[in-house]
Protein backbone atom coordinates (compact mmCIF):
# COMPACT_ATOMS: atom_id res chain seq x y z
CA UNK A 1 0.00 0.00 0.00
CA UNK A 2 1.11 3.39 -0.76
CA UNK A 3 0.96 5.89 2.30
CA UNK A 4 0.31 9.21 1.66
CA UNK A 5 2.03 10.91 4.78
CA UNK A 6 1.45 14.63 4.41
CA UNK A 7 -1.78 15.56 6.83
CA UNK A 8 -1.46 12.96 8.99
CA UNK A 9 -4.52 13.49 12.16
CA UNK A 10 -3.59 12.16 15.47
CA UNK A 11 -6.90 12.06 16.99
CA UNK A 12 -8.19 12.83 20.86
CA UNK A 13 -11.33 12.97 22.50
CA UNK A 14 -10.79 15.31 25.36
CA UNK A 15 -10.51 18.44 23.43
CA UNK A 16 -13.95 18.48 20.83
CA UNK A 17 -15.86 21.74 21.06
CA UNK A 18 -19.07 21.22 22.24
CA UNK A 19 -20.74 22.47 18.79
CA UNK A 20 -19.42 18.87 17.55
CA UNK A 21 -18.78 15.44 18.39
CA UNK A 22 -15.58 13.24 18.30
CA UNK A 23 -17.00 11.44 15.45
CA UNK A 24 -17.99 14.51 13.55
CA UNK A 25 -14.24 16.13 13.88
CA UNK A 26 -12.72 13.24 12.31
CA UNK A 27 -15.37 12.63 9.44
CA UNK A 28 -14.80 16.28 8.55
CA UNK A 29 -10.97 16.26 8.81
CA UNK A 30 -11.23 13.21 6.17
CA UNK A 31 -13.49 14.65 3.98
CA UNK A 32 -11.29 17.52 4.02
CA UNK A 33 -8.48 16.25 3.10
CA UNK A 34 -6.69 14.73 6.05
CA UNK A 35 -4.31 11.82 4.60
CA UNK A 36 -3.64 9.25 7.57
CA UNK A 37 -5.57 8.72 10.61
CA UNK A 38 -4.08 7.73 14.15
CA UNK A 39 -6.61 6.84 16.46
CA UNK A 40 -5.22 7.85 20.12
CA UNK A 41 -7.61 7.32 23.21
CA UNK A 42 -5.73 6.78 26.63
CA UNK A 43 -8.90 6.27 29.17
CA UNK A 44 -11.15 4.05 27.11
CA UNK A 45 -11.97 0.63 28.23
CA UNK A 46 -11.06 -2.25 25.50
CA UNK A 47 -14.58 -2.21 24.60
CA UNK A 48 -15.04 1.04 23.94
CA UNK A 49 -11.76 1.48 22.01
CA UNK A 50 -12.75 -1.44 19.86
CA UNK A 51 -16.34 0.12 19.35
CA UNK A 52 -14.74 3.27 18.29
CA UNK A 53 -12.36 2.04 16.18
CA UNK A 54 -14.58 0.25 14.34
CA UNK A 55 -16.44 3.59 13.79
CA UNK A 56 -13.44 5.55 12.74
CA UNK A 57 -11.88 2.43 10.52
CA UNK A 58 -15.41 2.82 8.72
CA UNK A 59 -14.78 6.39 7.80
CA UNK A 60 -10.94 5.57 6.82
CA UNK A 61 -11.82 2.88 4.73
CA UNK A 62 -14.96 4.52 3.08
CA UNK A 63 -12.12 7.23 1.92
CA UNK A 64 -9.10 4.84 1.40
CA UNK A 65 -6.73 6.17 3.70
CA UNK A 66 -4.81 4.17 6.75
CA UNK A 67 -5.77 3.99 10.21
CA UNK A 68 -3.32 3.62 12.88
CA UNK A 69 -4.11 2.50 16.04
CA UNK A 70 -1.51 4.33 19.30
CA UNK A 71 0.24 1.66 21.11
CA UNK A 72 -2.50 -1.17 21.26
CA UNK A 73 -1.64 -3.80 19.27
CA UNK A 74 -4.98 -5.80 20.21
CA UNK A 75 -7.53 -3.18 19.74
CA UNK A 76 -5.45 -2.80 16.16
CA UNK A 77 -5.53 -6.58 15.08
CA UNK A 78 -9.01 -6.93 16.41
CA UNK A 79 -10.18 -4.34 14.12
CA UNK A 80 -7.88 -5.30 11.62
CA UNK A 81 -6.22 -1.73 11.42
CA UNK A 82 -3.77 -0.41 9.04
CA UNK A 83 -1.02 -0.27 11.28
CA UNK A 84 0.14 0.86 14.87
CA UNK A 85 2.11 3.27 16.23
CA UNK A 86 4.71 2.91 19.39
CA UNK A 87 6.67 5.41 21.59
CA UNK A 88 9.43 4.69 23.41
CA UNK A 89 7.99 3.14 26.46
CA UNK A 90 5.35 1.27 24.85
CA UNK A 91 5.44 -2.55 23.26
CA UNK A 92 9.19 -2.76 21.29
CA UNK A 93 9.00 -2.30 18.08
CA UNK A 94 9.85 -5.73 17.40
CA UNK A 95 7.43 -7.39 19.29
CA UNK A 96 4.64 -4.99 17.27
CA UNK A 97 5.83 -6.07 14.24
CA UNK A 98 6.16 -9.24 14.99
CA UNK A 99 2.27 -9.51 15.99
CA UNK A 100 1.14 -7.46 13.21
CA UNK A 101 2.66 -8.98 10.24
CA UNK A 102 5.30 -7.67 7.38
CA UNK A 103 1.74 -5.90 5.64
CA UNK A 104 0.77 -3.75 8.08
CA UNK A 105 2.35 0.05 8.89
CA UNK A 106 4.61 0.23 11.89
CA UNK A 107 5.38 3.41 13.15
CA UNK A 108 7.66 4.81 15.80
CA UNK A 109 8.42 7.78 17.72
CA UNK A 110 11.92 9.15 18.04
CA UNK A 111 12.52 12.31 19.92
CA UNK A 112 16.60 12.09 19.63
CA UNK A 113 18.99 11.14 16.69
CA UNK A 114 19.84 7.66 18.53
CA UNK A 115 16.40 7.07 18.88
CA UNK A 116 16.23 7.21 15.21
CA UNK A 117 19.43 5.01 15.22
CA UNK A 118 18.01 2.38 16.59
CA UNK A 119 14.72 2.29 14.57
CA UNK A 120 17.06 2.17 11.60
CA UNK A 121 19.55 -0.31 12.89
CA UNK A 122 16.56 -2.68 12.99
CA UNK A 123 14.78 -1.38 9.58
CA UNK A 124 11.50 -2.45 10.84
CA UNK A 125 9.61 0.71 11.28
CA UNK A 126 7.39 2.01 7.79
CA UNK A 127 7.65 5.54 9.55
CA UNK A 128 9.28 7.55 11.97
CA UNK A 129 6.88 10.17 14.12
CA UNK A 130 9.60 12.93 14.99
CA UNK A 131 8.89 15.55 18.11
CA UNK A 132 7.89 17.21 19.83
CA UNK A 133 8.99 19.93 17.45
CA UNK A 134 7.16 23.03 19.23
CA UNK A 135 5.73 23.11 23.05
CA UNK A 136 2.21 21.71 22.77
CA UNK A 137 -0.53 21.39 25.94
CA UNK A 138 -1.68 18.23 24.19
CA UNK A 139 1.16 15.67 25.41
CA UNK A 140 2.66 16.26 28.26
CA UNK A 141 5.16 13.44 28.92
CA UNK A 142 7.41 14.49 26.33
CA UNK A 143 11.10 14.51 25.86
CA UNK A 144 11.84 18.25 25.51
CA UNK A 145 8.93 20.20 26.54
CA UNK A 146 10.05 23.37 25.19
CA UNK A 147 10.32 21.72 21.83
CA UNK A 148 13.53 20.19 19.61
CA UNK A 149 12.86 22.83 16.88
CA UNK A 150 13.61 22.32 13.16
CA UNK A 151 17.13 22.09 14.72
CA UNK A 152 16.40 18.74 16.25
CA UNK A 153 14.45 17.36 13.75
CA UNK A 154 17.51 18.28 10.88
CA UNK A 155 19.21 16.30 13.56
CA UNK A 156 17.51 13.02 13.13
CA UNK A 157 16.61 13.56 9.41
CA UNK A 158 20.34 13.04 8.82
CA UNK A 159 20.18 10.15 10.26
CA UNK A 160 17.08 9.01 8.64
CA UNK A 161 18.60 9.85 5.47
CA UNK A 162 21.88 7.55 5.49
CA UNK A 163 19.03 4.82 5.70
CA UNK A 164 17.30 5.40 3.36
CA UNK A 165 19.93 6.31 0.58
CA UNK A 166 21.46 2.94 1.45
CA UNK A 167 18.28 1.07 1.78
CA UNK A 168 15.33 0.76 -1.31
CA UNK A 169 12.94 0.35 1.33
CA UNK A 170 12.24 3.88 2.64
CA UNK A 171 11.63 4.97 6.55
CA UNK A 172 9.31 7.67 6.08
CA UNK A 173 8.35 10.93 8.66
CA UNK A 174 6.38 13.04 10.35
CA UNK A 175 7.20 16.13 12.22
CA UNK A 176 5.20 16.07 15.34
CA UNK A 177 4.03 18.76 18.00
CA UNK A 178 2.98 22.49 18.79
CA UNK A 179 2.33 22.42 14.69
CA UNK A 180 -0.45 24.64 13.17
CA UNK A 181 -1.39 27.25 10.56
CA UNK A 182 0.87 29.78 11.63
CA UNK A 183 3.80 27.22 11.53
CA UNK A 184 2.88 24.14 9.15
CA UNK A 185 4.77 25.86 6.12
CA UNK A 186 7.73 26.80 7.85
CA UNK A 187 7.97 22.98 9.40
CA UNK A 188 7.35 21.39 6.05
CA UNK A 189 10.42 24.37 4.35
CA UNK A 190 12.55 23.59 7.03
CA UNK A 191 12.47 20.44 8.90
CA UNK A 192 15.03 19.30 5.63
CA UNK A 193 18.67 18.42 5.13
CA UNK A 194 20.22 17.74 2.02
CA UNK A 195 18.60 14.15 0.66
CA UNK A 196 16.00 13.88 3.15
CA UNK A 197 13.01 15.75 3.91
CA UNK A 198 10.14 15.02 6.16
CA UNK A 199 7.29 13.24 4.46
CA UNK A 200 4.05 15.35 5.87
CA UNK A 201 2.89 16.87 9.63
CA UNK A 202 1.54 15.00 12.56
CA UNK A 203 -1.37 17.01 14.34
CA UNK A 204 -4.25 16.81 17.18
CA UNK A 205 -5.47 19.95 18.36
CA UNK A 206 -5.70 22.38 15.81
CA UNK A 207 -7.91 20.04 14.03
CA UNK A 208 -10.13 18.28 16.72
CA UNK A 209 -10.21 21.21 18.82
CA UNK A 210 -11.06 23.15 15.95
CA UNK A 211 -14.69 24.84 15.70
CA UNK A 212 -14.53 24.43 12.20
CA UNK A 213 -12.09 20.74 11.31
CA UNK A 214 -13.19 20.56 7.77
CA UNK A 215 -12.08 24.34 7.39
CA UNK A 216 -8.80 23.93 9.40
CA UNK A 217 -7.47 20.92 7.45
CA UNK A 218 -8.25 22.08 4.27
CA UNK A 219 -6.47 25.45 5.07
CA UNK A 220 -3.95 23.14 6.39
CA UNK A 221 -3.47 20.92 3.85
CA UNK A 222 -2.65 24.69 1.16
CA UNK A 223 -0.40 25.48 3.63
CA UNK A 224 1.86 22.71 3.94
CA UNK A 225 2.07 22.86 -0.15
CA UNK A 226 3.06 26.44 -0.01
CA UNK A 227 6.23 27.43 0.15
CA UNK A 228 7.15 30.27 3.24
CA UNK A 229 6.59 34.10 1.94
CA UNK A 230 10.39 34.74 3.54
CA UNK A 231 11.20 31.70 1.31
CA UNK A 232 10.30 32.81 -2.01
CA UNK A 233 10.26 36.55 -2.83
CA UNK A 234 10.78 38.41 -5.77
CA UNK A 235 14.24 40.54 -5.78
CA UNK A 236 14.70 43.95 -7.80
CA UNK A 237 17.63 44.39 -9.72
CA UNK A 238 19.77 46.91 -9.05
CA UNK A 239 23.60 47.67 -10.44
CA UNK A 240 24.44 49.55 -7.48
CA UNK A 241 22.43 48.37 -4.18
CA UNK A 242 24.68 51.62 -1.88
CA UNK A 243 23.61 54.40 -4.30
CA UNK A 244 20.14 52.68 -4.48
CA UNK A 245 20.32 52.98 -0.56
CA UNK A 246 20.52 56.49 -0.40
CA UNK A 247 18.10 57.54 -2.97
CA UNK A 248 15.17 55.27 -1.20
CA UNK A 249 16.19 55.84 2.46
CA UNK A 250 15.16 52.20 3.79
CA UNK A 251 14.56 51.71 7.76
CA UNK A 252 16.61 49.86 9.69
CA UNK A 253 15.09 48.51 12.69
CA UNK A 254 17.86 47.68 14.90
CA UNK A 255 17.53 45.33 18.32
CA UNK A 256 20.72 45.59 19.31
CA UNK A 257 23.25 46.09 22.37
CA UNK A 258 23.78 48.84 24.38
CA UNK A 259 27.54 49.85 23.28
CA UNK A 260 26.71 49.45 20.18
CA UNK A 261 23.75 51.83 19.70
CA UNK A 262 24.64 54.93 18.80
CA UNK A 263 27.51 54.06 16.35
CA UNK A 264 24.97 51.68 14.26
CA UNK A 265 22.80 54.54 13.76
CA UNK A 266 24.99 56.88 12.88
CA UNK A 267 26.79 54.62 10.44
CA UNK A 268 22.93 53.39 9.39
CA UNK A 269 22.76 57.69 8.31
CA UNK A 270 25.58 57.95 6.72
CA UNK A 271 24.36 55.13 4.37
CA UNK A 272 21.36 57.50 3.48
CA UNK A 273 18.74 54.81 5.39
CA UNK A 274 17.04 55.54 8.15
CA UNK A 275 17.91 53.88 11.51
CA UNK A 276 14.88 52.46 14.30
CA UNK A 277 16.02 51.35 17.82
CA UNK A 278 13.39 49.68 18.92
CA UNK A 279 12.56 47.42 21.79
CA UNK A 280 8.73 47.85 21.93
CA UNK A 281 7.39 44.56 20.85
CA UNK A 282 3.93 46.30 20.41
CA UNK A 283 4.85 48.32 17.06
CA UNK A 284 6.25 45.44 15.73
CA UNK A 285 3.38 44.58 13.70
CA UNK A 286 3.34 48.07 12.37
CA UNK A 287 7.21 48.63 11.42
CA UNK A 288 6.78 45.30 9.88
CA UNK A 289 3.55 45.37 7.81
CA UNK A 290 3.27 49.14 6.99
CA UNK A 291 7.03 50.04 5.93
CA UNK A 292 7.61 48.54 2.32
CA UNK A 293 11.66 48.92 2.83
CA UNK A 294 12.75 47.73 5.98
CA UNK A 295 14.77 45.46 7.74
CA UNK A 296 15.98 44.28 11.13
CA UNK A 297 19.23 43.84 12.93
CA UNK A 298 18.81 41.16 15.90
CA UNK A 299 22.30 41.89 17.61
CA UNK A 300 22.68 39.17 21.09
CA UNK A 301 25.59 41.46 22.29
CA UNK A 302 23.49 42.42 26.20
CA UNK A 303 20.79 39.45 25.92
CA UNK A 304 18.64 39.38 28.96
CA UNK A 305 15.14 37.15 29.41
CA UNK A 306 13.19 39.92 28.52
CA UNK A 307 15.01 40.89 25.59
CA UNK A 308 14.59 37.04 25.02
CA UNK A 309 11.14 37.47 24.27
CA UNK A 310 11.39 40.41 22.18
CA UNK A 311 13.76 38.81 20.44
CA UNK A 312 11.50 36.14 19.37
CA UNK A 313 8.47 37.98 18.88
CA UNK A 314 10.57 40.36 16.25
CA UNK A 315 11.62 37.26 14.21
CA UNK A 316 7.76 35.95 14.06
CA UNK A 317 6.66 39.56 13.27
CA UNK A 318 8.96 40.07 10.55
CA UNK A 319 9.13 36.47 9.09
CA UNK A 320 5.26 37.01 9.02
CA UNK A 321 5.33 39.91 6.81
CA UNK A 322 8.46 38.45 4.88
CA UNK A 323 10.93 41.01 5.97
CA UNK A 324 14.72 40.05 6.04
CA UNK A 325 16.26 40.03 9.46
CA UNK A 326 20.24 39.84 10.05
CA UNK A 327 21.04 37.91 12.80
CA UNK A 328 24.51 38.63 14.67
CA UNK A 329 25.38 35.93 17.30
CA UNK A 330 27.71 37.83 19.52
CA UNK A 331 29.82 35.72 21.40
CA UNK A 332 28.00 32.26 20.67
CA UNK A 333 31.15 31.10 20.82
CA UNK A 334 31.80 31.63 23.87
CA UNK A 335 29.56 30.84 26.33
CA UNK A 336 26.73 27.79 26.75
CA UNK A 337 24.26 30.23 27.88
CA UNK A 338 24.51 32.12 24.30
CA UNK A 339 24.76 28.98 22.43
CA UNK A 340 21.44 27.76 23.70
CA UNK A 341 20.17 31.60 23.48
CA UNK A 342 21.07 31.44 19.36
CA UNK A 343 19.24 27.89 19.57
CA UNK A 344 16.14 29.26 20.53
CA UNK A 345 15.92 32.14 18.63
CA UNK A 346 16.80 30.58 15.23
CA UNK A 347 14.10 27.72 16.10
CA UNK A 348 11.62 30.69 16.47
CA UNK A 349 11.73 31.46 12.76
CA UNK A 350 13.87 32.59 9.80
CA UNK A 351 16.99 34.54 9.56
CA UNK A 352 17.90 35.77 6.12
CA UNK A 353 22.03 36.48 7.27
CA UNK A 354 24.06 35.42 9.62
CA UNK A 355 26.96 37.40 10.64
CA UNK A 356 29.41 36.94 13.42
CA UNK A 357 32.93 36.52 13.76
CA UNK A 358 34.90 33.28 13.16
CA UNK A 359 34.35 31.61 16.59
CA UNK A 360 30.67 32.91 16.62
CA UNK A 361 29.84 30.80 13.29
CA UNK A 362 31.66 27.86 14.74
CA UNK A 363 29.26 28.38 17.40
CA UNK A 364 26.15 27.99 14.82
CA UNK A 365 27.78 25.35 13.22
CA UNK A 366 27.72 23.49 16.38
CA UNK A 367 24.00 23.70 16.00
CA UNK A 368 24.14 22.36 12.32
CA UNK A 369 22.79 18.64 11.83
CA UNK A 370 26.22 18.08 9.86
CA UNK A 371 28.14 18.73 12.83
CA UNK A 372 29.98 15.98 14.83
CA UNK A 373 32.07 16.80 17.94
CA UNK A 374 35.17 15.02 16.55
CA UNK A 375 35.17 17.36 13.10
CA UNK A 376 35.66 20.63 15.68
CA UNK A 377 38.94 21.46 18.53
CA UNK A 378 39.27 23.65 20.50
CA UNK A 379 38.16 26.78 22.60
CA UNK A 380 36.52 29.52 20.16
CA UNK A 381 35.91 32.95 21.43
CA UNK A 382 37.61 35.17 24.38
CA UNK A 383 35.04 37.00 25.13
CA UNK A 384 33.36 38.57 22.45
CA UNK A 385 36.72 37.97 19.78
CA UNK A 386 37.54 35.02 17.91
CA UNK A 387 40.13 33.32 18.95
CA UNK A 388 39.69 30.14 16.31
CA UNK A 389 42.37 29.43 14.06
CA UNK A 390 41.52 27.54 10.96
CA UNK A 391 42.55 26.84 7.48
CA UNK A 392 40.55 28.72 4.68
CA UNK A 393 38.82 25.22 3.52
CA UNK A 394 37.55 24.44 7.21
CA UNK A 395 36.56 27.92 7.53
CA UNK A 396 34.57 27.67 3.87
CA UNK A 397 33.25 24.08 4.88
CA UNK A 398 32.22 25.82 8.02
CA UNK A 399 30.26 28.65 6.54
CA UNK A 400 28.41 26.69 3.57
CA UNK A 401 27.30 23.80 6.16
CA UNK A 402 25.91 26.62 8.46
CA UNK A 403 24.44 28.11 5.02
CA UNK A 404 22.77 24.92 4.39
CA UNK A 405 20.81 24.50 7.35
CA UNK A 406 19.87 27.13 8.43
CA UNK A 407 19.18 28.14 4.32
CA UNK A 408 20.51 31.47 5.10
CA UNK A 409 23.88 33.52 3.73
CA UNK A 410 26.69 33.57 6.20
CA UNK A 411 28.83 36.63 6.69
CA UNK A 412 32.27 35.36 8.40
CA UNK A 413 34.18 38.16 9.15
CA UNK A 414 37.67 39.12 10.20
CA UNK A 415 40.92 40.25 8.32
CA UNK A 416 39.28 37.95 5.41
CA UNK A 417 35.38 38.57 5.04
CA UNK A 418 33.76 35.03 3.25
CA UNK A 419 30.18 35.47 2.02
CA UNK A 420 28.42 32.36 1.85
CA UNK A 421 25.53 30.87 0.18
CA UNK A 422 25.27 27.41 0.01
CA UNK A 423 27.93 26.15 -1.98
CA UNK A 424 28.81 29.65 -3.72
CA UNK A 425 31.14 32.22 -1.85
CA UNK A 426 32.92 34.95 -2.10
CA UNK A 427 36.21 36.26 -0.26
CA UNK A 428 36.10 40.38 0.70
CA UNK A 429 39.38 41.51 1.92
CA UNK A 430 40.32 45.26 2.74
CA UNK A 431 38.80 47.07 5.18
CA UNK A 432 41.50 48.34 8.00
CA UNK A 433 43.26 46.93 11.22
CA UNK A 434 42.02 50.11 12.76
CA UNK A 435 38.30 48.72 12.32
CA UNK A 436 38.72 46.42 15.42
CA UNK A 437 39.59 49.63 17.58
CA UNK A 438 36.30 51.21 17.17
CA UNK A 439 33.75 49.59 19.14
CA UNK A 440 30.84 48.42 17.15
CA UNK A 441 32.61 47.94 13.52
CA UNK A 442 31.37 44.65 13.77
CA UNK A 443 27.77 45.27 14.90
CA UNK A 444 27.05 47.98 12.16
CA UNK A 445 28.31 46.04 9.43
CA UNK A 446 25.08 43.54 10.22
CA UNK A 447 23.22 47.30 9.84
CA UNK A 448 24.64 47.77 6.63
CA UNK A 449 23.66 44.49 4.97
CA UNK A 450 19.95 45.11 6.80
CA UNK A 451 20.27 48.28 4.78
CA UNK A 452 21.30 46.72 1.66
CA UNK A 453 18.71 43.64 2.53
CA UNK A 454 15.30 46.38 3.03
CA UNK A 455 15.63 47.58 -0.70
CA UNK A 456 14.88 44.27 -1.76
CA UNK A 457 17.63 43.19 -3.57
CA UNK A 458 18.68 39.55 -3.75
CA UNK A 459 20.17 38.59 -0.38
CA UNK A 460 23.41 37.22 -1.29
CA UNK A 461 24.24 40.35 -3.42
CA UNK A 462 23.04 42.25 -0.88
CA UNK A 463 25.63 40.63 1.62
CA UNK A 464 28.72 40.57 -0.53
CA UNK A 465 27.57 44.42 -1.52
CA UNK A 466 27.53 45.51 1.37
CA UNK A 467 30.57 43.93 3.33
CA UNK A 468 32.55 45.08 0.00
CA UNK A 469 31.23 48.70 0.39
CA UNK A 470 32.06 48.46 4.65
CA UNK A 471 35.75 47.64 3.65
CA UNK A 472 36.35 49.93 0.92
CA UNK A 473 34.98 52.41 3.37
CA UNK A 474 37.91 51.47 6.04
CA UNK A 475 40.36 51.19 3.59
CA UNK A 476 39.84 54.92 2.12
CA UNK A 477 39.41 55.90 5.76
CA UNK A 478 43.21 54.75 6.96
CA UNK A 479 44.61 56.04 4.34
CA UNK A 480 44.46 59.62 5.91
CA UNK A 481 43.26 58.75 9.72
CA UNK A 482 46.03 56.90 11.31
CA UNK A 483 44.36 56.55 14.63
CA UNK A 484 41.64 55.23 15.98
CA UNK A 485 39.07 58.14 16.84
CA UNK A 486 39.79 60.38 13.80
CA UNK A 487 39.19 56.88 11.73
CA UNK A 488 36.14 56.19 13.42
CA UNK A 489 34.93 59.89 11.94
CA UNK A 490 36.78 59.22 8.68
CA UNK A 491 35.47 55.83 8.40
CA UNK A 492 31.40 56.63 8.70
CA UNK A 493 32.46 59.68 6.05
CA UNK A 494 33.26 57.49 3.64
CA UNK A 495 30.50 55.42 4.23
CA UNK A 496 28.79 58.37 3.16
CA UNK A 497 30.96 59.69 0.16
CA UNK A 498 30.32 56.29 -1.27
CA UNK A 499 26.74 56.12 -1.51
CA UNK A 500 26.16 59.35 -2.03
C1 LIG B 1 2.77 10.35 14.39
C2 LIG B 1 3.02 10.27 15.86
N1 LIG B 1 4.20 10.63 16.34
C3 LIG B 1 4.44 10.58 17.65
C4 LIG B 1 3.46 10.15 18.51
C5 LIG B 1 3.70 10.02 19.99
O1 LIG B 1 3.62 8.68 20.36
P1 LIG B 1 4.03 8.19 21.85
O2 LIG B 1 5.44 8.60 22.06
O3 LIG B 1 3.71 6.76 21.93
O4 LIG B 1 3.11 9.00 22.79
P2 LIG B 1 1.53 8.87 22.91
O5 LIG B 1 0.94 9.28 21.62
O6 LIG B 1 1.25 7.46 23.22
O7 LIG B 1 1.18 9.82 24.02
C6 LIG B 1 2.24 9.77 17.97
N2 LIG B 1 1.25 9.32 18.73
N3 LIG B 1 2.04 9.83 16.65
C1 LIG C 1 0.81 12.92 20.29
C2 LIG C 1 2.04 13.74 20.37
N1 LIG C 1 3.28 13.19 20.33
C3 LIG C 1 4.23 14.10 20.45
C4 LIG C 1 5.66 13.80 20.49
O1 LIG C 1 6.46 14.73 20.62
O2 LIG C 1 5.98 12.64 20.35
S1 LIG C 1 3.65 15.67 20.61
C5 LIG C 1 2.07 15.11 20.51
C6 LIG C 1 0.89 16.00 20.58
C7 LIG C 1 0.78 16.92 19.39
O3 LIG C 1 -0.36 17.64 19.54
P1 LIG C 1 -0.61 19.06 18.91
O4 LIG C 1 -0.66 18.87 17.45
O5 LIG C 1 -1.94 19.48 19.46
O6 LIG C 1 0.48 19.97 19.37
Amino acid sequence: MTVDYSLYLVTDSTMIPESSTFLRQVELAIANGATIVQLREKKLSTLDFITRAQQVHALTKAKGIPLIINDRVDVALAIDAEGVHVGQDDMPAELVRRLIGENKILGVTCSVPEEVEAVTASGIADYVGLGTVYATNTKKDVTDPEGTGPIGIRKMLQVLGRYNQSHEKKINSVAIGGINHTNADKVMYECAVDGERIDGVAVVSCIMASENAGKATSDLLKIIETTPNWASRSCIQEADIGKFVAQTHPLVHHITNNVVKNFSANVTLALGASPIMSELAAEFHEFASDIPMIALVLNLGTPTPELMSVFKTAIQVYNKYAKHIVFDPVACGATQARLQASKKLLNSGHVSVIKGNLGEIQGIWKLTSTYSESSNSGSLMRGVDSIAKLTEEKIIQIGKEVSKDFKTVVVITGKVNYIIDGDKYTKSEGGSELMGLVTGSGCSLGSTIAAFLATGADVYLSAVDAVNLYNEAGRRAAGYSSTPGSFMISFVDELYKLTH
